[in-house]
């Protein structure tokens, strides 16, 4: 079932990013770990709407096993060096970009924008190690616009450890070893949810 999105009513300043010194890092097993801080965008719903007519959505299939498979969900990606569709995206990754500098020792430079129309749209199980994140530690940051869904993570083959209910202009960062020895998922819910658009910034190769 689905609802439409509200927008909040008094959330309306000029949108933009507040500071990083807030976020707060959680340290997994086997050198992975997350970095969280909710409310890091203001004006979350003027780049919600605006991501949400403008992103060129199209449907995701990935090849699994011998089968293609629908991944239930639109996505576009912006490749290296294509404008973002927002300023605040932009102004975001270049954050982004000056807090890792010393730590990732690289920038930011594709943004994958995923769209969860309801709660049927999903991710299964994986961890994002197609390129360098199979065998070198690296970092993805992930801006949540819309309505909260469960990003879930468990240690390769384990059961959920971590549960994070990402909400409107929240951002998480997964590092270290995340994409080799942890997995996440974004499951379906059968609760009623309105849409979910998630952007996440990644490193040169690592997809
Ligand atoms: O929707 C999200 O926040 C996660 C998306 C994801 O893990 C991916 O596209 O690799
Ligand atoms: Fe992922």
């Amino acid at each position: 079932m689905s609802v439409a999105f509200q927008p909040s009513l008094f959330d309306q300043p000029d949108p933009g990013v507040g500071p990083l010194s807030g976020v707060q890092r959680t340290i997994l097993t086997n050198g992975a770990w997350v970095d969280v801080l909710p409310g890091w965008f203001v004006g979350a719903d003027t780049v919600f709407e605006h991501l949400l007519a403008e992103v060129p959505w199209r449907a995701e299939s990935r090849e699994m096993y011998d089968r293609v498979v629908d991944v239930p969900r639109l996505v576009h990606t912006y490749g290296i060096g294509d404008p973002l569709p927002h300023a605040t995206l932009t102004a975001a990754r270049d954050a982004l970009d000056v807090h890792y500098a010393d730590e990732l020792g690289e920038p930011f430079v594709t943004a994958g924008c995923c769209y969860y129309r309801d709660g049927n749209d999903s991710v299964a199980w994986h961890g994002d190690n197609i390129g360098r994140g199979r065998s070198h530690d690296t970092m993805v940051a992930i801006v949540s616009f819309g309505s909260p869904r469960k990003l879930l993570l468990r240690p390769l083959g384990g059961s959920t450890a971590v549960t994070h209910a990402l909400g409107h202009g929240d951002l998480i960062v997964m590092g270290g070893s995340c994409q080799r020895t942890w997995e996440h998922a974004v499951p379906k819910t059968s609760r009623p949810v309105g849409p979910r658009i998630s952007v996440q910034f990644r490193p040169r190769n690592v997809f």
